[in-house]
């Protein structure tokens, strides 16, 4: 999918909203654990329930890779289920792979021609040639940490260089010089409303994928308020338990749809 088509959809459905499939058996409605593939069954139903709020689905392959075989065809079915029936929705695969160069092509190969994702996640602490063999592929993405959602983001990423500066924007700084705008996106957590409006003022035209609203207490308003690109927009907003596991019971698919609503009703307010 080209920028140009992200945006375009972002503007037509006025929603930065990206819905994560974090699909875990032991909280998806009881109901559908008779299912041949319950994992999919739930997704079919939260994406064709959500899709009118949202322009971009997020599944963690975790949620898929822990139940082996059977798990990763739920991934492969769900993402080919979105492709087929909203293709104008964004597709990342939250995998955060990161490895030498000659592996990094074989994960390139696996989630954005294989599965025919759009994008996937990248840490990118192992270098260049780690996180190179995801760009260049048209119409592909690659989303690389910038700034996690998580407490442990301090550990490292805020770490002090002799230099004065954090270790995470001497990060995105050499990332930044290695891919254009139209195939690179940071990773920059809704916990931290206050540096993602720093790092928007130094990514001025980079897009950002936000984690961290709802379940992680981030607000999709400061998100927008701090991270927006005029004109551009620039953000996709992820909310994943807030959204799928908005219910345990048979109304979970209306709750779904109840709850995107809700961010998307939110977000369009703040656009
Ligand atoms: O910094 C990060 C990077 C990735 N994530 C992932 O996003 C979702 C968030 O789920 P919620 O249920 O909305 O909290 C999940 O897949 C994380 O692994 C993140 O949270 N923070």
């Amino acid at each position: 999918m080209t920028r140009a088509e992200l945006i375009d959809h972002i503007a037509e459905k006025q929603s930065m909203l990206c819905v994560g499939l974090d699909t875990d058996l032991d909280r998806i409605p009881k109901h559908l654990l008779s299912e041949e593939d319950p994992i999919f069954a739930f997704n079919k139903a939260i994406i064709d329930a959500t899709a009118e709020y949202c322009v971009a689905y997020k599944p963690n392959t975790a949620f898929y890779e822990a139940y082996g075989l059977s798990g990763w065809q739920s991934l492969e079915k769900t993402v080919a289920y979105i492709k087929a029936n909203y293709p104008k929705h964004f597709v990342i695969a939250d995998a955060k792979r990161g490895d030498i160069g000659n592996t990094a092509k074989r994960y390139a190969k696996a989630f954005l021609e294989t599965m025919n994702c759009d994008s996937i996640t990248v840490a990118p602490y192992m270098g260049a040639d780690s996180v190179e063999p995801f760009g260049g592929i048209p119409g592909k993405w690659v989303i690389v940490l910038g700034l996690t959602s998580n407490a442990g983001a301090e550990d490292v990423q805020k770490l002090m260089l002799q230099s004065g500066e954090y270790v995470h924007t001497a990060v995105m700084d050499k990332v930044h010089s290695w891919f254009s705008d139209d195939e690179l996106m940071f990773v920059v957590g809704a916990t931290r409303p206050d540096e993602l409006a720093k790092l928007r003022e130094k990514y001025p035209t980079t897009f950002f994928l936000v984690p961290g609203v709802g379940a992680q207490g981030g607000s999709a308003s400061d998100v927008i308020k701090g991270g927006m690109i005029p004109g551009d927009y620039g953000l996709l907003i992820n909310a994943s338990r807030g959204v799928i596991y908005a219910s345990d019971g048979e109304d979970f698919a209306l709750q779904a749809a109840n709850s995107a609503k809700k961010l998307r009703d939110e977000m369009k307010a703040n656009m």
